[in-house]
Protein backbone atom coordinates (compact mmCIF):
# COMPACT_ATOMS: atom_id res chain seq x y z
CA UNK A 1 0.00 0.00 0.00
CA UNK A 2 1.36 3.02 -0.63
CA UNK A 3 1.98 6.17 2.14
CA UNK A 4 -1.56 7.63 1.96
CA UNK A 5 -4.07 6.01 4.13
CA UNK A 6 -7.10 4.08 2.24
CA UNK A 7 -10.29 6.40 2.14
CA UNK A 8 -13.58 4.62 2.84
CA UNK A 9 -15.31 3.80 -0.77
CA UNK A 10 -18.05 6.57 -1.60
CA UNK A 11 -20.76 5.28 -3.75
CA UNK A 12 -19.64 5.80 -6.66
CA UNK A 13 -16.74 3.50 -6.08
CA UNK A 14 -19.25 1.20 -4.71
CA UNK A 15 -21.25 1.22 -7.76
CA UNK A 16 -18.29 1.26 -10.19
CA UNK A 17 -17.21 -2.13 -7.81
CA UNK A 18 -20.17 -3.71 -8.40
CA UNK A 19 -20.22 -3.51 -12.44
CA UNK A 20 -16.40 -4.19 -12.55
CA UNK A 21 -17.83 -7.95 -10.43
CA UNK A 22 -20.75 -8.20 -12.75
CA UNK A 23 -18.54 -7.58 -15.81
CA UNK A 24 -16.07 -10.42 -14.90
CA UNK A 25 -18.71 -12.85 -14.32
CA UNK A 26 -18.62 -15.15 -17.33
CA UNK A 27 -22.47 -16.05 -16.61
CA UNK A 28 -23.28 -12.25 -17.44
CA UNK A 29 -20.60 -11.80 -20.49
CA UNK A 30 -22.26 -15.03 -21.77
CA UNK A 31 -25.84 -13.61 -21.25
CA UNK A 32 -25.10 -10.61 -22.45
CA UNK A 33 -23.66 -12.01 -25.64
CA UNK A 34 -27.08 -14.25 -25.89
CA UNK A 35 -29.16 -10.57 -25.02
CA UNK A 36 -30.18 -8.60 -28.54
CA UNK A 37 -29.72 -5.19 -26.32
CA UNK A 38 -26.88 -5.97 -24.86
CA UNK A 39 -25.63 -7.57 -27.73
CA UNK A 40 -23.98 -4.64 -29.63
CA UNK A 41 -22.12 -3.38 -26.72
CA UNK A 42 -20.43 -7.02 -25.64
CA UNK A 43 -19.41 -7.43 -29.43
CA UNK A 44 -17.70 -4.11 -29.17
CA UNK A 45 -16.09 -5.43 -25.53
CA UNK A 46 -14.93 -8.08 -27.25
CA UNK A 47 -13.46 -6.52 -30.65
CA UNK A 48 -11.83 -3.95 -28.08
CA UNK A 49 -10.41 -7.14 -26.29
CA UNK A 50 -9.03 -8.53 -29.43
CA UNK A 51 -7.49 -5.93 -30.54
CA UNK A 52 -5.10 -5.32 -27.38
CA UNK A 53 -4.45 -9.08 -27.35
CA UNK A 54 -3.96 -9.16 -31.35
CA UNK A 55 -2.18 -5.61 -31.68
CA UNK A 56 1.43 -6.76 -31.79
CA UNK A 57 0.54 -8.74 -34.73
CA UNK A 58 -1.31 -5.93 -36.58
CA UNK A 59 2.35 -3.63 -36.15
CA UNK A 60 4.41 -6.38 -37.68
CA UNK A 61 1.63 -6.41 -40.88
CA UNK A 62 2.33 -2.81 -41.14
CA UNK A 63 6.26 -3.93 -40.56
CA UNK A 64 6.11 -6.39 -43.50
CA UNK A 65 4.56 -3.69 -45.66
CA UNK A 66 6.86 -1.54 -44.72
CA UNK A 67 10.33 -3.45 -45.11
CA UNK A 68 8.71 -4.52 -48.93
CA UNK A 69 7.81 -0.89 -49.37
CA UNK A 70 4.37 -2.03 -50.58
CA UNK A 71 2.85 1.34 -50.31
CA UNK A 72 5.87 3.36 -52.52
CA UNK A 73 4.93 0.46 -55.14
CA UNK A 74 0.82 0.70 -55.14
CA UNK A 75 1.14 4.64 -55.00
CA UNK A 76 1.28 4.85 -58.79
CA UNK A 77 -1.82 3.00 -58.82
CA UNK A 78 -3.31 -0.78 -58.17
CA UNK A 79 -1.59 -4.01 -59.30
CA UNK A 80 -2.84 -7.28 -60.23
CA UNK A 81 -1.95 -9.97 -57.57
CA UNK A 82 0.44 -11.96 -58.79
CA UNK A 83 2.70 -9.77 -60.13
CA UNK A 84 2.50 -7.88 -56.76
CA UNK A 85 3.68 -11.22 -55.48
CA UNK A 86 6.79 -11.67 -58.41
CA UNK A 87 7.89 -7.52 -57.46
CA UNK A 88 7.96 -8.44 -53.54
CA UNK A 89 9.67 -11.44 -54.11
CA UNK A 90 7.48 -13.37 -51.90
CA UNK A 91 5.44 -16.61 -52.97
CA UNK A 92 2.00 -16.50 -54.46
CA UNK A 93 0.06 -17.70 -51.54
CA UNK A 94 2.20 -16.12 -48.99
CA UNK A 95 1.92 -12.86 -50.39
CA UNK A 96 -2.30 -13.04 -50.95
CA UNK A 97 -2.10 -13.79 -46.95
CA UNK A 98 -0.41 -10.47 -46.68
CA UNK A 99 -2.31 -8.55 -48.72
CA UNK A 100 -5.70 -9.51 -47.09
CA UNK A 101 -4.01 -9.20 -43.80
CA UNK A 102 -3.11 -5.69 -44.55
CA UNK A 103 -6.79 -4.97 -45.99
CA UNK A 104 -8.52 -6.17 -43.21
CA UNK A 105 -6.43 -3.11 -41.04
CA UNK A 106 -7.08 -0.61 -43.77
CA UNK A 107 -3.60 -0.15 -45.78
CA UNK A 108 -4.28 -2.10 -48.87
CA UNK A 109 -8.00 -2.55 -50.21
CA UNK A 110 -9.01 -4.63 -53.09
CA UNK A 111 -9.67 -3.78 -56.38
CA UNK A 112 -11.09 -4.96 -59.97
CA UNK A 113 -9.93 -7.25 -61.88
CA UNK A 114 -7.94 -9.28 -58.73
CA UNK A 115 -5.90 -5.79 -58.46
CA UNK A 116 -4.76 -4.54 -54.99
CA UNK A 117 -4.73 -1.19 -54.33
CA UNK A 118 -4.14 1.20 -51.23
CA UNK A 119 -6.26 1.42 -48.05
CA UNK A 120 -6.79 4.77 -46.56
CA UNK A 121 -4.13 3.80 -44.08
CA UNK A 122 -1.88 2.53 -46.43
CA UNK A 123 -1.97 5.54 -48.78
CA UNK A 124 -1.46 7.84 -45.36
CA UNK A 125 2.02 5.81 -45.47
CA UNK A 126 3.15 7.16 -48.83
CA UNK A 127 6.26 9.73 -47.90
CA UNK A 128 5.52 9.72 -44.49
CA UNK A 129 9.03 9.10 -43.60
CA UNK A 130 8.24 9.92 -40.17
CA UNK A 131 5.80 7.33 -39.59
CA UNK A 132 7.49 4.87 -41.88
CA UNK A 133 10.76 5.60 -39.93
CA UNK A 134 9.27 4.71 -36.40
CA UNK A 135 7.49 1.83 -37.82
CA UNK A 136 11.16 0.60 -38.62
CA UNK A 137 12.69 1.99 -34.90
CA UNK A 138 9.84 -0.13 -33.33
CA UNK A 139 11.80 -3.21 -34.08
CA UNK A 140 14.06 -2.03 -30.97
CA UNK A 141 11.29 -1.48 -28.58
CA UNK A 142 9.54 -4.87 -29.31
CA UNK A 143 12.59 -6.61 -27.94
CA UNK A 144 12.77 -4.77 -25.14
CA UNK A 145 9.06 -5.33 -24.58
CA UNK A 146 9.30 -8.50 -24.88
CA UNK A 147 8.88 -9.16 -21.48
CA UNK A 148 7.08 -6.57 -19.82
CA UNK A 149 7.24 -8.01 -16.19
CA UNK A 150 10.97 -8.10 -16.26
CA UNK A 151 11.29 -4.90 -17.48
CA UNK A 152 8.82 -3.72 -14.79
CA UNK A 153 10.82 -5.49 -11.90
CA UNK A 154 14.39 -4.48 -13.17
CA UNK A 155 16.17 -1.45 -12.57
CA UNK A 156 15.82 1.13 -15.41
CA UNK A 157 18.08 1.51 -18.53
CA UNK A 158 20.21 -1.46 -19.88
CA UNK A 159 18.14 -1.91 -22.78
CA UNK A 160 18.53 -1.62 -26.34
CA UNK A 161 16.09 1.79 -26.10
CA UNK A 162 18.90 3.08 -23.61
CA UNK A 163 21.43 2.40 -25.89
CA UNK A 164 19.63 4.04 -28.74
CA UNK A 165 19.17 6.99 -26.66
CA UNK A 166 22.78 7.32 -24.66
CA UNK A 167 21.68 10.85 -23.27
CA UNK A 168 19.12 8.77 -21.23
CA UNK A 169 21.92 6.93 -19.18
CA UNK A 170 25.01 8.65 -18.58
CA UNK A 171 26.39 11.17 -16.83
CA UNK A 172 28.29 13.26 -19.37
CA UNK A 173 25.68 13.64 -22.50
CA UNK A 174 28.55 16.09 -23.89
CA UNK A 175 30.87 13.89 -24.65
CA UNK A 176 28.64 11.83 -26.83
CA UNK A 177 30.57 10.93 -30.15
CA UNK A 178 29.06 11.55 -33.57
CA UNK A 179 28.25 8.42 -33.95
CA UNK A 180 26.40 7.44 -30.85
CA UNK A 181 23.94 10.24 -31.94
CA UNK A 182 23.32 10.02 -35.97
CA UNK A 183 20.68 7.29 -35.55
CA UNK A 184 18.67 8.94 -33.42
CA UNK A 185 18.94 12.70 -34.55
CA UNK A 186 17.60 11.44 -38.15
CA UNK A 187 15.04 9.63 -36.43
CA UNK A 188 13.74 12.58 -34.80
CA UNK A 189 14.34 15.01 -38.16
CA UNK A 190 12.60 12.41 -39.70
CA UNK A 191 8.99 13.34 -38.04
CA UNK A 192 9.70 16.58 -37.33
CA UNK A 193 8.00 18.43 -40.43
CA UNK A 194 4.51 16.99 -39.16
CA UNK A 195 5.25 18.14 -35.44
CA UNK A 196 6.68 21.28 -36.63
CA UNK A 197 3.31 22.29 -38.75
CA UNK A 198 0.82 21.34 -35.80
CA UNK A 199 3.31 23.66 -33.37
CA UNK A 200 4.24 26.71 -35.55
CA UNK A 201 0.36 26.61 -36.11
CA UNK A 202 -0.58 26.38 -31.81
CA UNK A 203 1.43 29.86 -31.54
CA UNK A 204 2.48 32.46 -33.60
CA UNK A 205 6.32 33.70 -33.92
CA UNK A 206 5.47 37.07 -35.81
CA UNK A 207 5.80 38.94 -32.84
CA UNK A 208 9.40 37.28 -31.60
CA UNK A 209 12.94 38.30 -32.49
CA UNK A 210 14.65 35.24 -32.34
CA UNK A 211 14.46 31.72 -30.90
CA UNK A 212 16.45 29.71 -29.22
CA UNK A 213 15.24 25.79 -29.37
CA UNK A 214 17.31 23.61 -26.63
CA UNK A 215 17.02 20.12 -27.65
CA UNK A 216 16.40 20.78 -31.25
CA UNK A 217 18.44 18.14 -33.06
CA UNK A 218 19.60 18.91 -36.50
CA UNK A 219 17.82 21.93 -36.81
CA UNK A 220 14.68 20.69 -38.01
CA UNK A 221 12.20 22.65 -36.03
CA UNK A 222 14.07 25.88 -36.32
CA UNK A 223 14.62 25.37 -40.12
CA UNK A 224 10.54 24.91 -40.18
CA UNK A 225 10.01 27.93 -37.63
CA UNK A 226 12.66 30.15 -40.16
CA UNK A 227 11.12 29.39 -43.34
CA UNK A 228 7.97 30.67 -42.21
CA UNK A 229 9.16 34.22 -40.36
CA UNK A 230 11.94 34.88 -42.20
CA UNK A 231 12.87 38.07 -39.71
CA UNK A 232 13.34 35.57 -36.73
CA UNK A 233 16.81 35.21 -35.48
CA UNK A 234 17.56 31.21 -34.59
CA UNK A 235 19.71 29.85 -32.05
CA UNK A 236 20.14 25.67 -31.68
CA UNK A 237 21.53 24.35 -28.43
CA UNK A 238 21.83 20.34 -27.88
CA UNK A 239 24.79 18.39 -27.06
CA UNK A 240 28.02 19.39 -28.86
CA UNK A 241 27.77 16.10 -31.64
CA UNK A 242 24.07 17.00 -32.29
CA UNK A 243 24.72 20.25 -32.75
CA UNK A 244 27.23 19.88 -35.45
CA UNK A 245 25.47 17.85 -37.40
CA UNK A 246 22.80 20.90 -37.96
CA UNK A 247 25.79 23.03 -39.74
CA UNK A 248 25.27 22.10 -43.12
CA UNK A 249 21.79 21.68 -43.09
CA UNK A 250 21.19 25.22 -42.42
CA UNK A 251 23.94 26.17 -44.94
CA UNK A 252 22.14 24.27 -47.40
CA UNK A 253 18.63 25.98 -46.07
CA UNK A 254 20.59 29.16 -46.87
CA UNK A 255 20.47 29.78 -42.91
CA UNK A 256 23.82 29.76 -42.00
CA UNK A 257 24.05 34.06 -41.57
CA UNK A 258 20.80 33.66 -39.53
CA UNK A 259 21.55 30.51 -37.15
CA UNK A 260 23.80 30.16 -34.10
CA UNK A 261 24.60 27.18 -32.67
CA UNK A 262 25.51 26.10 -29.31
CA UNK A 263 27.18 22.76 -27.65
CA UNK A 264 26.63 21.72 -24.57
CA UNK A 265 24.37 20.10 -21.86
CA UNK A 266 21.75 22.13 -20.92
CA UNK A 267 21.79 20.56 -17.30
CA UNK A 268 24.98 21.83 -16.33
CA UNK A 269 26.15 24.77 -18.99
CA UNK A 270 24.61 28.16 -18.68
CA UNK A 271 22.16 28.66 -22.46
CA UNK A 272 23.30 31.66 -24.63
CA UNK A 273 21.19 34.66 -23.96
CA UNK A 274 19.84 37.01 -26.58
CA UNK A 275 16.73 35.18 -27.07
CA UNK A 276 12.81 36.69 -26.77
CA UNK A 277 11.69 32.68 -27.01
CA UNK A 278 12.78 29.68 -25.82
CA UNK A 279 11.17 26.26 -27.44
CA UNK A 280 11.73 22.88 -26.11
CA UNK A 281 10.14 20.78 -28.57
CA UNK A 282 10.26 16.76 -27.16
CA UNK A 283 12.51 17.13 -24.71
CA UNK A 284 11.16 17.42 -20.99
CA UNK A 285 9.33 13.79 -21.13
CA UNK A 286 12.63 12.38 -21.59
CA UNK A 287 13.43 13.44 -18.28
CA UNK A 288 13.12 12.95 -14.86
CA UNK A 289 11.86 15.69 -12.62
CA UNK A 290 14.79 16.58 -11.07
CA UNK A 291 16.62 17.12 -14.85
CA UNK A 292 13.16 18.84 -15.80
CA UNK A 293 13.72 21.38 -13.31
CA UNK A 294 17.26 21.65 -14.09
CA UNK A 295 16.38 22.18 -18.25
CA UNK A 296 13.40 24.57 -16.99
CA UNK A 297 15.79 26.78 -14.45
CA UNK A 298 18.41 26.86 -17.72
CA UNK A 299 15.68 27.87 -19.59
CA UNK A 300 14.28 30.53 -17.31
CA UNK A 301 18.10 32.24 -16.58
CA UNK A 302 18.81 32.35 -20.83
CA UNK A 303 15.37 34.25 -21.11
CA UNK A 304 14.96 37.92 -20.03
CA UNK A 305 11.53 38.74 -17.61
CA UNK A 306 8.42 38.10 -19.90
CA UNK A 307 10.15 36.14 -21.95
CA UNK A 308 8.03 33.09 -23.67
CA UNK A 309 8.90 29.78 -22.93
CA UNK A 310 7.22 27.07 -25.77
CA UNK A 311 6.90 23.45 -24.61
CA UNK A 312 5.34 20.95 -26.73
CA UNK A 313 4.97 17.00 -26.73
CA UNK A 314 3.01 14.53 -26.48
CA UNK A 315 1.31 15.13 -22.90
CA UNK A 316 -0.22 12.18 -20.54
CA UNK A 317 -4.33 12.39 -20.29
CA UNK A 318 -4.83 14.01 -23.55
CA UNK A 319 -8.71 13.37 -24.26
CA UNK A 320 -9.05 10.51 -26.71
CA UNK A 321 -5.48 9.95 -26.80
CA UNK A 322 -4.86 8.67 -23.19
CA UNK A 323 -3.37 4.84 -24.29
CA UNK A 324 -0.64 7.42 -26.49
CA UNK A 325 0.76 8.91 -22.90
CA UNK A 326 0.40 6.37 -20.63
CA UNK A 327 0.58 3.19 -22.44
CA UNK A 328 2.64 4.01 -25.07
CA UNK A 329 5.38 6.71 -23.67
CA UNK A 330 4.87 4.83 -20.21
CA UNK A 331 6.43 1.63 -21.38
CA UNK A 332 8.71 3.58 -24.03
CA UNK A 333 10.28 5.85 -21.15
CA UNK A 334 10.59 3.10 -19.09
CA UNK A 335 12.53 0.98 -21.69
CA UNK A 336 14.67 3.78 -22.32
CA UNK A 337 15.18 4.91 -18.77
CA UNK A 338 14.50 7.87 -17.96
CA UNK A 339 11.52 10.54 -18.17
CA UNK A 340 7.73 9.83 -18.44
CA UNK A 341 5.01 11.70 -20.01
CA UNK A 342 3.04 14.44 -17.88
CA UNK A 343 -0.19 15.89 -17.87
CA UNK A 344 -0.58 19.80 -18.97
CA UNK A 345 -1.13 20.47 -15.00
CA UNK A 346 2.48 18.53 -13.71
CA UNK A 347 3.93 20.46 -16.58
CA UNK A 348 1.98 23.86 -15.05
CA UNK A 349 3.56 22.61 -11.58
CA UNK A 350 7.19 22.30 -12.52
CA UNK A 351 7.18 25.36 -14.82
CA UNK A 352 6.00 27.45 -11.65
CA UNK A 353 8.88 25.94 -9.42
CA UNK A 354 11.47 27.04 -12.33
CA UNK A 355 10.39 30.63 -12.61
CA UNK A 356 7.33 30.58 -14.96
CA UNK A 357 4.40 32.11 -14.71
CA UNK A 358 0.75 32.01 -16.47
CA UNK A 359 1.24 28.49 -17.90
CA UNK A 360 -1.23 28.06 -20.57
CA UNK A 361 -2.20 25.46 -22.94
CA UNK A 362 -2.73 25.87 -26.46
CA UNK A 363 -4.85 23.85 -28.39
CA UNK A 364 -3.19 22.21 -31.63
CA UNK A 365 -4.70 20.40 -34.34
CA UNK A 366 -3.37 16.89 -33.59
CA UNK A 367 -2.90 16.59 -30.04
CA UNK A 368 -2.65 12.95 -30.00
CA UNK A 369 0.99 14.24 -31.81
CA UNK A 370 2.01 16.80 -29.76
CA UNK A 371 0.58 19.74 -27.01
CA UNK A 372 1.87 23.32 -26.94
CA UNK A 373 1.95 24.68 -23.18
CA UNK A 374 3.33 28.35 -23.03
CA UNK A 375 4.71 30.30 -19.99
CA UNK A 376 6.63 33.55 -18.97
CA UNK A 377 9.75 34.21 -17.48
CA UNK A 378 8.39 35.80 -14.26
CA UNK A 379 9.25 39.44 -13.99
CA UNK A 380 11.94 39.70 -11.53
CA UNK A 381 11.44 42.37 -8.01
C1 LIG B 1 13.75 13.47 -28.33
S1 LIG B 1 14.99 14.48 -29.00
C2 LIG B 1 14.05 15.84 -29.68
C3 LIG B 1 14.79 16.57 -30.77
C4 LIG B 1 14.01 17.73 -31.39
N1 LIG B 1 13.67 18.75 -30.45
C5 LIG B 1 12.78 17.21 -32.08
O1 LIG B 1 11.68 17.34 -31.57
O2 LIG B 1 12.92 16.65 -33.19
C6 LIG B 1 15.72 15.20 -27.56
C7 LIG B 1 16.89 16.12 -27.86
O3 LIG B 1 17.43 16.59 -26.62
C8 LIG B 1 18.85 16.55 -26.69
N2 LIG B 1 19.41 16.42 -25.35
C9 LIG B 1 19.26 15.38 -24.49
N3 LIG B 1 19.92 15.61 -23.34
C10 LIG B 1 20.52 16.81 -23.49
C11 LIG B 1 21.35 17.60 -22.65
N4 LIG B 1 21.70 17.17 -21.42
N5 LIG B 1 21.79 18.79 -23.11
C12 LIG B 1 21.45 19.23 -24.36
N6 LIG B 1 20.64 18.53 -25.19
C13 LIG B 1 20.18 17.34 -24.76
C14 LIG B 1 19.13 15.33 -27.54
O4 LIG B 1 20.43 15.33 -28.10
C15 LIG B 1 18.03 15.41 -28.58
O5 LIG B 1 18.42 16.16 -29.70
Amino acid sequence: MSGAMARPAGLLDRVRDTYDRILASPRFRSLATRFPLTRPVARRRVRALFDLCAGFVYSQVLLACVRLRLFDILRDGPEEESRLAARLALPPESAARLFAAAASLGLLARRSGGRWGLGPLGAAMVDNLGVTAMVEHHALVYGDLADPVALLRRPRGGNHLSGYWPYAGTAAPAALRPDQVAAYTDLMAASQPIIAEEVLAAISLRPHRCLLDVGGGDGSFLRAAGTRHPHLRLMLFDLPAVAERARPRFAAAGMADRASLHGGDVTTDALPRGADILSLVRVIHDHDDDRVLAILRAARAALPPGGTLLLAEPMAATPGAEPIGEAYFGFYLLAMGTGRARTPAELSVLLRQAGFTAPRLRPTRTPLLVRVMTAEAVVNT
